[in-house]
């Protein structure tokens, strides 16, 4: 099949700075892909290139088999919901979800306003203008306005970002679920891992321009492909490492720990002979005050530290060798992680990998 949307080797440069590397990635018709990367990656450029709103530099962009890549933005049909919503302040609710249509000339606007207004749950508050709208409504509105001319993918840059911490809880779910209802193919752009999560059918992780790994959300969590990528998403541990043997397992010598550490094979996914030992905080097991059996590794810390965090307890720990380690206990367990006392951490060659090192 396919891809709704696809970038075909692109390239953007501002000036001689380049911003967007070699990006080749497709969207599939329905899908909801989240861009996420820190601030500067390029995830805001690549949407603007998309939308047509800034040139590439060089490369392809294809919509629906379509090529659109020196197309004019109004040409594109592409809907656009950014952080400030934009609304018009002297148009109700409904002219506003109507403007994409009469600018269009479209036929039977009534009828689809009246859709996207209930779809949106804004029939209600249809003849308001945004000044009487909550935040929450009037990003409801960008929404509908956004959709209403059925384009052929939505592109949203943060469009949460100016709502407060509950609001923006409740409106992912509703924008989701909109999603889903409408069929939309959707490219998200945020900074936040949890949104990213929570919505996206997959997610494509963006550093210094370069694309990642684009993956599903588990995927990305459980098999991150480098340091930069395991580090961004979710907590995790990671030591400076080298690879001593490769047999049936990989055997590591990891920075501030003391003996080998075991890695499953196909954990070891490290294009050098250096690189980062990884775990998931959670998967680190307190083994108790004794060593774990042969075949399982096992590392003595001292705790050094515990940061109370509500339903969860972070508790730093450094291994006698000198490595930080962290393992994250329900509140309410782990109270014998007292500060400065001493335990056996332990883990089996899955739980860890050796990743190549992207800083
Ligand atoms: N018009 C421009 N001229 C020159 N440089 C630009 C321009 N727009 C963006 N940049 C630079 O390109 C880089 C990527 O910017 P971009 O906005 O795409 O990042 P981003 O990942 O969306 O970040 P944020 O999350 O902060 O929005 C940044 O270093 C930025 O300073």
């Amino acid at each position: 099949m396919t891809d709704q949307v696809a970038f075909d080797g692109v390239h953007k440069w501002y000036g001689d700075v380049p911003v967007v590397h070699d990006l080749t990635l497709g969207v599939g018709a329905g899908e909801f892909l989240t861009l996420l990367g820190p601030s500067g990656s390029g995830k805001t450029t690549t949407l603007r290139v998309l939308a047509g709103l800034e040139a590439v530099t060089s490369g392809e962009i294809r919509l629906a088999g379509r090529t659109i890549t020196d197309e004019a933005p109004e040409r594109r049909n592409i809907g656009l919901v950014f952080q400030n919503y934009a609304l018009f302040p002297h148009m109700t609710v409904a002219q506003n979800v109507a403007f994409p249509l009469r600018a269009r000339r479209a036929a039977g606007i009534g009828a689809r306003v009246d859709r996207a207004l209930e779809m949106t749950r804004l029939t209600a508050l249809r003849e308001r203008y945004p000044r009487q709208l909550s935040g929450g409504q009037q990003q409801r509105v960008a929404l509908a306005r956004a959709f209403v001319f059925d384009p052929a993918v939505l592109l949203m840059d943060e469009p949460l970002g100016a709502l407060d911490r509950n609001l923006r809880d409740h409106m992912r779910l509703e924008l989701k679920a909109l999603q889903r209802r409408v069929g939309a193919t959707v490219v998200y752009v945020t900074h936040d891992q949890e949104e990213a999560l929570a919505m996206s059918d997959r997610v494509g992780v963006m550093h210094r321009g370069v694309l990642q790994q684009t993956a599903s959300p588990e995927e990305i969590y459980e098999r991150p492909v480098n340091s930069f990528v395991a580090r961004f998403l979710g907590q995790s541990v990671c030591l400076p490492a080298t690879r001593v043997e490769r047999a049936e397992h990989t055997v590591l010598r990891v920075e501030g720990v003391t003996g080998p550490i075991l890695v499953d094979r196909d954990n070891d996914t490290c294009e050098d002979l250096s690189g980062e030992f990884m775990i998931r905080p959670e998967r680190l097991r307190i083994a108790g005050r004794r060593p774990a059996p042969s075949g399982v590794n096992a590392v003595r810390c001292v705790v050094e530290a515990r940061v109370y965090l509500g339903a969860r307890t972070e508790v730093r720990l450094r291994a006698e060798a000198g490595a930080p380690l962290q393992v994250t206990v329900p509140t309410g367990e782990g109270g014998a992680l007292t500060e400065g006392s001493a335990h056996w951490l332990s883990w089996t060659p899955a739980d860890g990998r050796f990743l190549t090192r992207v800083v």
